[in-house]
């Protein structure tokens, strides 16, 4: 530890907080927690004991006003992220919110507004996949033209159980959402609009929850993604997306790891959840966050505040896709400072 490390204070003392906590702790260099907040002021205490020097606030503003916090990570629900945000931005810190940027576009092209009003690019959105190795590499595959113009994405998005109270629509604007950032940052292009279609439902959903579904994403130079989004899949945590292109395919997410040839039988396992499939990527995504913050400058490659809000407006078309068939999806004129 040294006393130029960027010094973190962290809102959001839930599953995610206490992740990212230990994260800042143990993996991340040039970087220290030292404040934690959270409404539920024995959650931020239980976390803030468990790393060494970090103090705990029942009021999670107290954490973004401190004069030694010189920036911010959210770990809080997605809709109180917006009074979360434009506070780091009046103060002119750094944040790394995770995702949804805000659930709506409309609250979302506020904080566009206040971080530009503030001229300076503060906010980046917790969108992991795009620093999980695979998706990189997948990345970089497309763009090098090597299997020519990618045509069609299959992705499949699995989780083991659907938390209480996650709703069709959760389906779209808090899982999906993962899949409109993946889709326009793999083929650099906005999304042009979406569908949605309900198969029957597995017996293993909660009552009124349609799952799984297929969402259709179509972008504006024509590429069409599929998504299987299944969240009572039983059985483990997948992301897989699978580009076919004109001349070849490739495959991030396969089934990886060690393949084991037993008794009667092979095969290898399955990640329980989002921790343990983007472990990497949380760590990449922290350590490059704080690099970038620790010299005032953002991370290229990173999700914006544009992206923020270009996912959120897919989300829309989304759910009302479930209901009105293919939905476009409308966006502002992006703004140069997101160039
Ligand atoms: N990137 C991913 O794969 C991933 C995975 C899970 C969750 N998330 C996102 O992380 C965020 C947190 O999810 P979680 O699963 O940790 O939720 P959680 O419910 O476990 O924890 C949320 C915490 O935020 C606190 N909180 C509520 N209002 C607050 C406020 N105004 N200010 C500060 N804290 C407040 C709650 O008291 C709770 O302790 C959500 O935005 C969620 O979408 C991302
Ligand atoms: O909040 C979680 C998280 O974003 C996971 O990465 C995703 O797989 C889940 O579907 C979602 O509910």
């Amino acid at each position: 530890m040294s006393e130029h490390d960027l010094r973190i204070g962290l809102v959001g003392a839930g599953r995610m907080g206490g992740d990212h906590a230990r994260r800042i702790h143990e993996r991340i260099s040039g970087a220290r927690l030292v404040a934690v907040g959270d409404p539920d002021a024995d959650r931020a205490e239980q976390v803030a004991a468990s790393v060494p020097g970090a103090r705990s606030h029942g009021d999670p503003y107290e954490v973004i006003s401190s004069s030694d916090v010189d920036a911010l990570v959210i770990a809080s629900p997605g809709v109180v992220h917006e009074p979360l945000l434009l506070a780091a931005i009046e103060r002119g810190i750094p944040v790394l919110c995770e995702k949804p940027l805000t659930p709506d576009s409309t609250s979302s092209l506020r904080v566009l507004e206040a971080e530009q009003a503030g001229g300076k690019r503060l906010v980046q959105v917790g969108f992991m996949r795009r620093f999980d190795p695979e998706h990189v590499e997948l990345r970089e595959l497309l763009r090098s033209g090597a299997l020519g113009r990618a045509l069609v994405l299959h992705c499949a998005h699995r989780n083991p159980s659907s938390p209480p109270g996650f709703t069709s629509e959760m389906m779209i604007f808090d899982s999906v959402v993962h899949e409109f950032d993946t889709v326009r940052w793999l083929v650099g292009e906005e999304i042009r609009a979406v569908s949605v279609r309900r198969p029957r439902t597995t017996s293993a959903a909660p009552a009124g929850l349609a799952d799984p579904q297929l969402v259709t994403i179509e972008t504006t130079g024509g590429v069409v993604a599929d998504v299987e989004i299944f969240v009572n899949c039983g059985f483990g945590y997948q992301v897989r997306c699978e580009a076919v292109c004109e001349h070849g395919t490739a495959l991030a997410g396969a089934a990886g790891g060690l393949r084991v040839h037993g008794t009667a039988g092979w095969g290898g396992r399955i990640d329980a959840d989002f921790s343990e499939r983007f472990a990497t990527a949380f760590d990449r995504e922290f350590q490059r966050w704080a690099d970038a913050a620790r010299t005032g400058g953002v991370d290229p490659d990173a999700a914006s505040a544009w992206d923020g809000y270009a996912a959120a407006a897919a989300c829309e078309a989304g759910v009302r896709a479930q209901s009105e068939g293919t939905t476009e999806v409308r966006l502002v004129e992006r703004p140069g400072f997101y160039a």
